[in-house]
């Protein structure tokens, strides 16, 4: 591609990693090709970067980054148990080429910026050849990122996936949630069908997958974090079957080798995934999307 074409779009390096650097009138942003993987996303109106990543994320090309928005597919979690497959899915470590930008203007100045990505190896661990992945991230005012699935087969195939997206926090321990309250697998100790205390707080490792509460009249599910003194942080989401809601806390965090002991205070991953599994039918094509934003008080 030839990126002199687009004034909004640079390719850097990044702690030795390949990156595409996004700097429109709204917002700037980071990714890194390296896992289609967005690190930062800075709006304009609050000048901070509402993603957060980790001060011990591992740049080795080799290793899933600790941050931003790791792309979990065609699985989430563990897709068996028992051998070496890799937890949520090859393409988080996998190179991404970057196949198509968009650029949108006002009389002065670029808007939106919008790059195209799919990973440059497809096809590992048996996953059908049938099945390809496109990634599309919009950059602007907010930031949207959808994942599409095609399926170029003659019979329908089953994956999972979501877009695990870590958020900045203040201090997780006042931090809070509004728009998530259904039943809820608690994978901390095992149990499924819990119901949330509300307001949603944070006083222990949480690692939850809810099912999701989607507005019929939109067709997506909207989710506030409360953290910020002078912002909120807005999610909406859709073509997701759950909302994945962890932190680690102080134990586990300790024990991640991409965490500093702290780290767990700073972040909250809000994420949209397909966790029961969603079917994508011959010649056809599915869609999950996050979009987020930061709203000001
Ligand atoms: O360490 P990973 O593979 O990036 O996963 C981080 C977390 O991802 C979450 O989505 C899972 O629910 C957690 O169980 C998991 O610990």
């Amino acid at each position: 591609m030839n990126f002199t074409d687009y004034k909004s779009v640079s390719v850097i390096t990044y702690k030795n990693t390949p990156c595409i650097q996004i700097k429109n009138a709204n917002a700037e942003a980071l990714l890194s090709l390296f896992g289609g993987h967005l690190l930062s996303f800075t709006p304009t109106s609050v000048n901070e970067n509402i993603l957060w990543l980790s001060e011990e994320a591992i740049f080795d090309e080799k290793t899933a980054i600790r941050g931003g928005v790791p792309i979990c597919w065609p699985w989430f979690a563990n897709l068996r148990s028992g051998d070496d497959i890799p937890a949520h899915g090859f393409v988080r470590s996998q190179a991404w080429q970057l196949i198509a930008i968009e650029e949108k203007s006002d009389a002065a100045e670029i808007t939106e910026t919008t790059l195209t990505l799919q990973p440059e190896t497809l096809s590992l661990y048996n996953t059908s050849a049938h099945l390809t992945v496109r990634l599309v991230v919009t950059i602007s005012k907010d930031c949207k990122i959808s994942l599409i699935s095609s399926n170029t087969g003659n019979t329908p195939i089953s994956i999972t996936q979501a877009l695990h997206s870590y958020f900045n926090v203040k201090d997780i321990t006042t931090a809070q949630i509004d728009g998530v309250t259904s039943n809820y697998y608690d994978k901390v100790v095992d149990t499924h069908g819990n119901t949330p205390s509300l307001p949603y707080k944070f006083e222990s490792e949480t690692d939850r997958i809810h099912v999701a509460e989607v507005d019929t009249s939109t067709n997506s599910q909207t989710v506030t974090i409360r953290s910020h003194n002078n912002f909120d942080i807005n999610i909406g989401q859709s073509g997701h079957d759950s909302i994945i809601v962890w932190n680690p806390y102080i134990d586990k965090s300790k024990s991640m080798k991409d965490m500093a002991d702290n780290g767990y205070e700073t972040m909250l991953c809000i994420e949209a995934g397909n966790t029961e599994g969603t079917i994508v039918d011959a010649h056809s094509s599915v869609e999950i999307s996050q979009w987020f934003s930061a709203k000001t008080r």
